[in-house]
């Protein structure tokens, strides 16, 4: 039977009567349909080779973009993790021992350790395939969501011991691959557009008629080659996060090097990538961002390589100068035949002084961080309360309290969550948008209007849901105007705190290092805004920071419209009271807001508004011109 390939010949591709027996089968006539439809495809993407020949221009212009952004970013957080087999007998063996870590888009992470360490098990674990009977306590959320069976969907995992079908070609291998699992509804072209620029992309172009292996006689892929075409294979989908075990074991220096690079190019692409791997060199792992050591399940170090340097430095573990630093911790990290108990002791003292180290703490603010995002539900917690003031908005001297704190809820809500959850955007993004800042494909203010007007529709939805059920459930105001006025104040007060969030993202190279700097500034905007202290009595040196606080603009503002006119707020008969406030603008005054300031409010909330976008802009642009 002759190759289902036309076009020119390789030794290899001849008198190939063993592709997939189901994909030549003619008795079916579905089979026969897709034998067919895969036939044209692989036609496809030689035609599309053959006409790329002459199209240099999209080749530098795809370069130049690096190819395609994943098509969802993915952020990985996992806490307290520890994982257990049941052993015959039904003992149980603990794997992993309370293991915490996140691994952010853009970010390459390596895990480390020797052999035995967990590396495998916890990484099984996190892309939730793990074998039966594992029993995994703690948590693990992807992009919000606790994994589960969609991560087989949304992940690519790649096997240290890649298996192929070893007497398909290259590019037969990958164009049934893009027809078993890429999108149904991607057309032919699509899916062959995606495969020849795998194979560019990938070095594995000239190869592209080789068959993966097996049959003697005939040419063969280099192990190199090979696990190229593995991490092909997972790229075909397009997934934001992929996870890679032991992807250089077997490779020469050269080889394990390129793949390396090819994946820190696709995590500056915006993936997520997660490696197991084994004593690499230093030139390796200069391309990984987080560097994960393992030992004895439990983590002995987190955070970068020069990071890490330094940890073992203060230890009292001095790397001498002609070694590898990874091959040394790797060393103080495993058990020494003969000396185990002293091992375990060693390794139990590391691991107890990371935890307790400074880089542990940042660690740990940064995964707490990410599940306070995660647990931020708006509309529960709008329902929840809305709940807490359900109808006791009256006009009562009770009432009055009552009012303020259902206006704080809404200012608070619409501030905070928002104006963190966009601290990590432009240091995540910033390695892509500088390179493609570089090769001139856009300015940095046309990049961050960009950027906002992606955030545009849920910076108008949010408020105006979260506002809609606070409000009617606490029973604030029923007047157009009132209701109308508070969901637009809500609005602006999510769109400022979402400007000064930015700031702060452009400003700090880190989201640890923004979070120390924003939250005294939150606090300081909280303590003024008028509803903890009076602001009459905030003393003279602070009280200057009450004109940067869009919390007490937006808490008068909001106050005035639920007061103004109000003539009628009951006294308490019989009750010792020292104050009566029976009208709306004693209310005010006893806040020290001031009924005329509505406007006034307005214009210094879309002032701030302005102030932080420009600042950020040129905070963004400074770290551009830096770097
Ligand atoms: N199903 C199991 N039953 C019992 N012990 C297991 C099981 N799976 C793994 N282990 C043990 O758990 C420990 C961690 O295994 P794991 O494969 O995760 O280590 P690793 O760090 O990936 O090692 P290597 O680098 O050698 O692959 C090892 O001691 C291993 O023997």
């Amino acid at each position: 039977m002759s190759s289902p390939i036309g076009g020119e010949g390789s030794g290899t591709r001849d008198d190939d009567s063993s592709l997939n027996p189901s994909l030549n089968n003619t008795s079916d006539s579905s089979n026969a349909g897709d034998s067919y439809e895969l036939t044209s495809t692989v036609k496809l993407v030689e035609d599309e080779f053959e006409r790329s020949k002459y199209e240099p221009l999209f080749l530098e212009v795809e370069e130049a973009l690096g190819g395609v952004r994943p098509s969802s970013p993915a952020t990985l957080v996992w806490r307290d993790l520890s994982v257990h087999v049941t052993l015959r007998g039904g003992m149980l063996k603990r794997l992993v021992n309370g293991v915490s870590g996140i691994a952010k888009p853009g970010t390459l992470v390596a895990l480390m350790g020797p052999s035995g360490a967990g590396k495998t098990t916890l990484m099984s674990v996190l892309a939730h395939r793990s074998p039966v009977g594992t029993i995994v306590e703690g948590e693990i959320v992807m992009n919000g969501r606790p994994v589960g069976d969609f991560m087989h969907r949304e992940s690519g995992y790649m096997h240290q011991d890649d298996l192929f079908v070893e007497n398909l070609t290259v590019i037969e291998h990958l164009s049934i691959m893009a027809r078993l699992r890429m999108d149904r509804r991607m057309s032919r072209v699509g899916r062959t557009r995606r495969v020849n620029q795998l194979l560019r992309q990938l070095g594995l172009y000239s190869a592209r008629h080789t068959r993966i292996g097996g049959l003697d006689g005939y040419k063969t892929l280099s192990g190199g080659e090979r696990k190229r075409l593995a991490f092909a294979t997972e790229l075909l989908t397009d997934p934001g996060l992929l996870f890679c075990d032991e992807p250089t074991t077997g490779l020469d220096s050269f080889s394990a090097q390129k793949l390396v690079s090819l994946l820190r190019a696709s995590a500056v692409q915006g993936k997520t990538i997660i490696c197991t791997i084994h004593q690499p060199s230093s030139e390796l792992v200069a391309h990984f961002d987080r560097l994960v050591l393992l030992a004895e399940g439990r983590i002995a170090y987190t955070g970068t390589a020069s990071g890490a340097l330094n940890f073992f430095e203060s230890l009292g573990y001095h790397c001498p100068l002609t070694y590898n630093p990874t091959d040394f911790y790797i060393k103080l990290l495993a058990l020494t035949p003969g000396s185990e108990s002293a091992s375990r002791q060693a390794i139990k003292s590391v691991c107890d002084r990371f935890a307790v180290s400074d880089a542990a703490k940042e660690l740990d603010m940064e995964i707490h961080l990410e599940f306070h995002l995660m647990n931020s539900e708006n509309e529960a917690i709008a329902l929840t309360a809305g709940l807490c003031f359900l109808g006791t908005a009256r006009l009562t001297q009770e009432g009055i309290q009552d009012v303020q704190g259902a206006l704080f809820i809404i200012i608070a809500e619409n501030t905070f969550s928002p104006m963190y959850s966009v601290l990590n955007m432009f240091p995540e993004e910033f390695p892509l948008f500088h390179r493609e800042l570089r090769a001139g494909l856009y300015s940095t203010p046309l990049y961050y209007i960009a950027r906002m007007i992606a955030l545009l529709p849920g910076l108008l939805v949010e408020p105006t849901l979260f506002t809609l059920v606070v409000y009617w459930i606490a029973g604030l105001r029923a007047t157009f105007r009132a209701f109308s006025f508070t969901v637009f104040l809500s609005i602006l007060v999510l769109n400022v705190a979402i400007a000064c969030g930015s700031f702060f993202s452009c400003a700090f190279g880190s989201m640890p290092l923004a979070i120390a700097y924003l939250v005294p500034f939150d606090y300081s905007l909280m303590m003024t805004s008028g509803l903890f202290i009076k602001l009459s009595s905030i003393p003279k040196y602070l009280s200057w920071i009450r004109n940067l606080s869009w919390l007490m603009y937006s808490n008068e503002a909001m106050s005035i419209i639920q007061w103004e006119g109000v003539q009628n707020i009951t006294c308490n008969v019989g009750r010792l009271t020292s104050t009566c406030l029976s009208t709306g603008d004693q209310v005010l005054s006893q806040y020290d807001f001031e009924s005329d300031r509505l406007w006034d409010d307005v214009l210094a909330l879309l002032l701030l508004y302005t102030v932080f976008h420009l600042l950020a802009v040129l905070a963004l642009r400074h770290r551009t011109r830096r770097k």
